[in-house]
């Protein structure tokens, strides 16, 4: 599978229209002069898909598309009009409820909703001829910006309602929010592979925490329907030196994860890219995130994956599957995977931001601040390997159980004769400080297994199991 440069795979109208908008965006003239080249990033890419050629999937069918050159025209003037009367547009995640043309709005961030100016709320991704008709019928023309999933927010100085003074605050408020949550908008390539019809998507878009492109793929099993939000997902992180490929070539958890009705959600390990910094060693820099947000220099740029994976991804998600339930996500991983899996379901505990309902690991880094890998990596994110205390999962499950915040168990798969289990990774301290603070493990240990995807492979059937039971009980 490859991955292509947005302005390849959409039609040009859209890749026009959406390079116009952002020129009017001073937020996203200035990010997207620094894109990166993408296929700088995947040499195998190629220009030969298109929509034409791909097999339409069921979450595709239902995307707006321009259908004439007047239609494009219309799309063009208008939003050119809007723009010159300075209003903004900007993607944000709307959930549909269950009538039609109803937004549930409480997923929008607070500042919108306490903005002087109610923003209109537009189903960008249900444009259709009755659609238009009703909001001609209000005096709204939607402006189709791209093809996408998502919804447009959109507030215009309206005559009788507000001052235009309130619709400058607005508007800022919006450019403000558009700077913290907004996301450029996500490529996608589905690959049909489970035989039910379960579907692979690896996406790029453009990350606010990292600074630079970033891909991720995410399965979706046959059962994922985009007009219902109901599919719970699991959140893998992979181990050092991996991308979203390992996990999606050689741990075989398609199947299992489509039995189970469950999305995989397979992010990357680091930012990346010309601009980022590196490491020659294999443990440190790209290709070896930690899932921390470094304080340090040349890394804090961009080493930022903490918030990737604790607040960013799970809203490119939200925005762009709509059929995926946000409030029902796990998360597991391997090796600093496992690291990042523990302690971003932990810190999530502590701080009430994210929920993880579940967690469960492959061979962790248990113990990073006792252990080569973990200390080389602290002592050069945050300057001192005991700033990386507070991203110990050993030492944050002590937190969390003065707290009571355990969760009921936590599944652990270790191979034996794992090459990196003393040295590395620690198992016996965390599960000696998981006694001690009565936090319940399932940990297997098994004879002759080691660190690589066959271990990983033999024991994921397990942990999707283990994560779709304890969200089915959510659900
Ligand atoms: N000896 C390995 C160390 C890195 C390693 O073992 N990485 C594990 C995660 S910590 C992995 O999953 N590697 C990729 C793979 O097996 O596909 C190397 O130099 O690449």
């Amino acid at each position: 599978m490859t991955i292509l440069p947005l302005h390849q795979i959409l039609p040009a109208i859209h890749w026009v229209q959406l390079v116009s908008d952002n020129a009017r965006s001073p937020v996203y003239a200035k990010s997207f002069a620094k894109r990166p080249r993408l296929d700088q990033r995947d040499s195998k890419a190629t220009n030969r898909w298109s929509s034409t050629t791909t097999p339409r999937t069921k979450q595709q069918k239902n995307m707006p598309t321009l259908t004439s050159s007047r239609d494009e025209k219309f799309v063009k003037n208008d939003w050119d009009k809007r723009m010159a009367l300075g209003a903004q547009a900007i993607r944000l995640p709307v959930r549909q409820s269950s009538r039609r043309d109803m937004y549930d709005t409480s997923l929008l961030p607070k500042k919108i909703s306490s903005a002087p100016v109610s923003p209109l709320v537009i189903p960008a991704r249900q444009f259709s001829s009755q659609r238009k008709q009703l909001d001609q019928s209000q005096g709204l023309r939607i402006p189709i910006r791209q093809i996408s999933q998502q919804c447009l927010l959109e507030t215009e100085p309206s005559k009788e309602r507000k001052s235009l003074n309130n619709h400058k605050k607005t508007t800022e408020l919006l450019a403000q929010v558009l700077e913290d949550f907004s996301h450029m908008p996500i490529e996608e390539k589905g690959t049909r592979v489970t035989r039910q019809g379960g579907m692979l998507h690896r996406c790029q878009h453009q990350s606010r925490s990292t600074a630079c492109d970033m891909i991720f793929a995410i399965f979706l099993p046959h059962s994922y329907d985009e007009s219902s939000a109901t599919t719970p997902a699991l959140y893998y992180l992979s181990g050092l030196t991996c991308n979203d490929q390992n996990c999606s070539q050689k741990a075989g958890a398609f199947p299992h994860a489509d039995a189970a009705d469950l999305a995989l959600v397979l992010p990357d390990t680091s930012p990346r890219g010309d601009g980022v910094a590196n490491d020659d060693a294999y443990d440190l820099g790209q290709g070896a995130g930690f899932y921390i947000n470094a304080t340090q220099e040349p890394w804090k740029a961009h080493f930022q994956m903490e918030s990737y994976i604790q607040k960013e991804l799970p809203v490119v998600i939200n925005e762009n599957f709509p059929g995926i339930n946000p409030a029902l996500k796990s998360i597991t991983g391997h090796s600093m995977g496992g690291h990042g899996a523990l302690t971003l379901a932990f810190k999530s505990k502590l701080s009430g931001e994210t929920d993880w309902k579940s967690v469960s690991v492959f061979a962790p880094i248990c113990h990073p601040t006792a252990c080569p890998w973990g200390k080389k990596a602290f002592e050069n994110y945050f300057g001192s390997v005991e700033d990386g205390l507070a991203h110990d999962a050993t030492e944050l499950l002590k937190q969390l159980a003065k707290k009571s915040l355990l969760y009921d168990d936590i599944l652990i798969d270790q191979g034996l004769d794992d090459e990196f289990l003393k040295d590395q990774l620690c198992l016996d301290d965390f599960e000696t400080t998981a006694t001690s603070v009565g936090q319940t493990v399932t940990i297997r240990r098994h004879e002759g297994m080691d660190h690589s995807y066959y271990f990983i492979a033999a024991c994921v059937a397990d942990h999707i199991d283990f994560h779709a039971k304890k969200l089915k009980s959510f659900s």
